[in-house]
Formats: C-alpha cells, structure tokens, sequence
C-alpha cells in the first residue's frame, strides 16, 4: 500500500506497521501546507487486523511527539481512524487517546463501498457548501456555523428520518427547514407543506390538517386536501411545533407512526409518505415534564435533533450578514454595496441581539433607509432610539473570561484592591491609548477627572520606584 496516494482522495489507508513511514509524512504535510499543490489527507484509516494486533504500538503512534504536536498547532484537520475486523476490546480506550472511532469490516470489499460512499458524501457536502444556494441565501462562515451547516446536511441527504430544530427566535430554523427541503433530492421533487402550530385550534382545525370531504360538515362543499395529504413524497414542516395543542399530539402521533390518516368524514384510510421538518423556539423537554407535550411525540419528530445557534455564539459571522441585508434593503448587488464605517460596524458587532438574525436585519434595513448614495455607512445613519442600545456594562470576548481571571489572581493570593488597583492601571493606560495620550479626553471616556488620573499616575510611579529600591537591596 503506498502512502503518498489515496485511492479516496481526501483519505489515506494505512497499516499499522506503516506507521511509522505515517509519522514522517505528518510532519511532512505540515511543513509544506502553502504549497497548494500538495496532497494532504483529511482522515487517515488505520487498518489493522484484531489477530495478533499490537496494540501498544497503536498507542505508541497516537501518543508520539509529531502526531501530538500536529494536533497542538492544528494547522490542518485530521481525523485519525482504525479499521478493524472483528471486535476489539481496547476501542474506548483508544478513543481516549485521539482515535474518532474504530470500524468493524469483516471484509475488504465492505470497508471499500463504506469510503466510496464516504468520499461521496464528503464531496456533495462541499459542493453545496460552497453552491449559490449557500452563498446567497444561508450567510456566514463561522467555524460554528459551518459546522453545523455541514451536520444539517449530513441528516438532510440521508434522506431518512424526520428533523427537529430548536433556537431562539429569529435564528433561521424556517430558512433551514426551506434549505432541508431543497437538498433532499427525493422529497424536493414534492410539496414544502408549512404549518404555523400557533394558528391551529383544535375543534376547527382538523380539516386543516387531515382534509375533509364533500358534505362532512355543514359548509363543506366540496372536498380538500389537508397538510398531511399535500406533503405525501415531499415535506411537512410544522413551525412552532411546542404550540400544537395536546388534543391533536396523540391523532398527529398516529399519522407519524402508521404514516396513514383519514379525511375529516371520510371512511377510509389514506396513506401519506413526508419527512417532518420540525421547529420551535419552546423548551421541549420542559414541556414534557409539565404535561404539555407529549415525550412518544418528541421522540418521533427528533430523529436528527439540532440546536440553532444563537446570534451571539456566531459575531464574527455580523459584518457578512450586515452586507448581506444592506444589498437587499438597498436592492444593490452585493459587490456594489456600501460597506459600513469601522465605528458602525463595531456598533453592530458589540450589540445584544436578543431577536437574533431577524433583530439585526431589521436594524439594517432601518440604517439603510437613512442612507445617503455614500461609499460608506456612517454612524449618524444610525437611527437616534437604536444609539441608545450602545451597551455600557463591560464586554469580553468569552463570557466568564472576567470571572476566571478574578479567580485565578484570587487563587493566588491577589485581593480586592490589587485587583482594583491592577484594573485601573489598564482602564487609564488604554483610554490613554486611544485618545491619543491626551489626558483630558481619557479622562472623559473614564468619567473620572484629570486630576484623578494625575495622582493615580503619581502613585503608582512613587510604588515603582519603592519595588526598585527594594530590589535593589536584595
Ligand atoms: N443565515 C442566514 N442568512 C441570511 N438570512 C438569514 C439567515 N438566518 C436567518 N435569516 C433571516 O432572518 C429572518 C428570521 O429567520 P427565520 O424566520 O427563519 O427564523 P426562525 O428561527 O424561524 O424564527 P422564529 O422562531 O421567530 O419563527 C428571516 O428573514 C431570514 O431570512
């Protein structure tokens, strides 16, 4: 088996007694990472056969210095897995040690049909990654939201299984439910039946969902079609499904189950195939513990559950979903948009958005209605009664970072007024920094006045030279 080739593209098959020949060319691959030319695997599979398998030269491999070191400075994905053929007793503790998992393959050709249809799948998420689809209507390239991007999808092509989205409001589930729609290749072909669960009310919405027939009820003159028939092949997704009244959870279980429902006055059976796409903003499993959802339900619609992200677990992913939003309220291409100025765009990154990405588009649009056919967005385009949101408690990069570091200086022995002492120091040095060190201006931002700084500034010097003096003693 030769290393530098993959008969996979992105992954490598190796045997464990080459893995030593391996660790050369990890550290290979990660000198030579700028050379675009250079093939590098993203998952190596190691193979290994259970009889007479030595284990601790697997582990002397996972814990060697260059695999160690290329995990550290991480400078390129790898996925490290072991295929084996039979069952092995050692797997959770080599997961332990850094292998992503250990396959059973009773024989070759099963582990080559598993890499095909690996590299398949691999390679069709990428393509809708980087498709038009993506790009232009599902924006941001946090490593967070493409990771969860990549897991939806994942699900979606699967083409198995109903799909239940829980987040905040305004984070995109109803966006996401169109996208799942789109990309699963069987269902696409059908309906996106939507059902908002807020608007259903139990004794006059059966027809709604089941349909109903001719003469079933004193208005019904003629028969329809409900959700459920609407959906058959393609998808059904019930937004806000925490609303759907209890009543109605056992009847929607049953149609889940035996895939099979009956008309409102109908007699027979009708059956319906569609994938549930489902989403709320609700605490489900709450629910379930008060009574007001069913646990047989949530169970049926969570074959694949995902966890929205919020706005805030994604800032870095603001100024391309600003942009974004700037074209369309300005109905420009996206290239021909204004970009905003710094001060606003750091208004707009520090921001709370508690209405997640729906809040920051309404904010843009709003911006944009004060615009005036400039290069740049400027901060008096901001509208007055959104200025006032400008947070002035104090933000950190990653929430609790504060508290850790007043634990560790309180760990060692630093107290409150050091701590106090310290934060000052930093507080003047930085307003002094960014107004130029002129004294009157920092003094402003601080709030505090020039003669605070002055003797602050005095105190600590007078303290400097005693540590001096004293060090020079020693
Ligand atoms: N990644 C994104 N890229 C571009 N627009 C987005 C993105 N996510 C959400 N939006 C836009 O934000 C708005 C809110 O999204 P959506 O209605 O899908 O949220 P939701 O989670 O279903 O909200 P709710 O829980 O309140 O129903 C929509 O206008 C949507 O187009």
């Amino acid at each position: 088996m030769k290393i530098d080739k993959s008969p996979f593209d992105s992954n490598l098959l190796v045997g464990l007694d080459q893995s030593e020949l391996l660790l050369s060319k990890i550290k290979k691959w990660g000198a030579c990472l700028e050379e675009s030319n250079v093939w590098v695997p993203n998952t190596i599979f190691v193979f290994a056969k259970v009889k007479g398998f030595d284990v601790e030269k697997l582990k002397r491999f996972l814990r060697s210095n260059e695999l160690q070191e290329h995990k550290r400075s991480c400078e390129f994905e790898l996925s490290i897995i072991l295929i084996v053929d039979n069952s092995l007793p050692e797997a959770w503790s080599l997961l332990e040690l850094g292998i992503s998992d250990v396959i059973y393959f009773k024989e070759v050709n099963e582990f080559v049909n598993y890499c095909k249809d690996l590299k398949f799948q691999n390679s069709f998420i990428k393509n809708i990654l980087s498709s038009q689809l993506v790009k232009s209507n599902l924006i941001g390239c946090s490593t967070c939201w493409m990771e969860f991007l990549k897991e939806i999808i994942t699900a979606s092509i699967s083409g198995k299984g109903n799909i239940f989205l829980y987040g905040e409001t305004g984070t995109g589930k109803e966006l996401l439910a169109r996208f799942i729609h789109t990309i699963d290749k069987v269902r696409s072909k059908n309906n996106l039946v939507i059902l908002d669960c807020t608007t259903i009310i139990p004794e006059l919405s059966g027809s709604e969902l089941f349909g109903h027939e001719k003469g079933a009820f004193t208005n019904a003159s003629y028969h329809r079609d409900g959700a459920f028939s609407l959906a058959d092949g393609g998808s059904l997704f019930m937004d806000e499904i925490g609303e759907l009244p209890v009543q109605l959870q056992s009847e929607f279980l049953r149609v889940l189950q035996e895939k099979q429902f009956k008309k409102v006055g109908g007699n027979f059976y009708k059956s319906s195939d569609f994938r549930l796409i489902s989403a709320t903003n609700r605490n489900l499993i709450q629910m379930i513990k008060n009574g007001s959802f069913r646990s047989d339900l949530y169970f049926r619609i969570s074959d694949h559950s995902f966890k929205v992200p919020a706005l805030r677990e994604r800032r870095e992913d603001i100024p391309g979903l600003a942009r974004y939003f700037l074209s369309k309220a300005l109905d420009a291409p996206l290239d021909e948009t204004p970009h905003f100025d710094k001060g606003v765009m750091e208004f707009l990154m520090h921001r709370d958005y508690p209405g997640n990405i729906r809040e920051l588009k309404q904010l843009v649009f709003r911006i944009a209605k004060n615009h005036h056919h400039h290069h740049l967005v400027t901060p008096g385009e901001v509208p007055l009664a959104e200025r006032a949101k400008i947070p002035k408690t104090i933000r950190f990069e990653k929430e609790g970072h504060l508290y850790e570091i007043m634990k560790k200086n309180l760990l060692s022995g630093v107290n409150l007024t050091e701590i106090k002492r310290q934060t000052m120091r930093e507080a003047i040095k930085a307003a002094l920094d960014i107004n130029n060190q002129n004294k009157h201006l920092a003094a402003r931002s601080l709030g505090i006045t020039v003669r605070a700084i002055q003797k602050f500034l005095q105190k600590e010097n007078e303290s400097n030279e005693e540590d001096s003096k004293e060090e020079g003693k020693d």
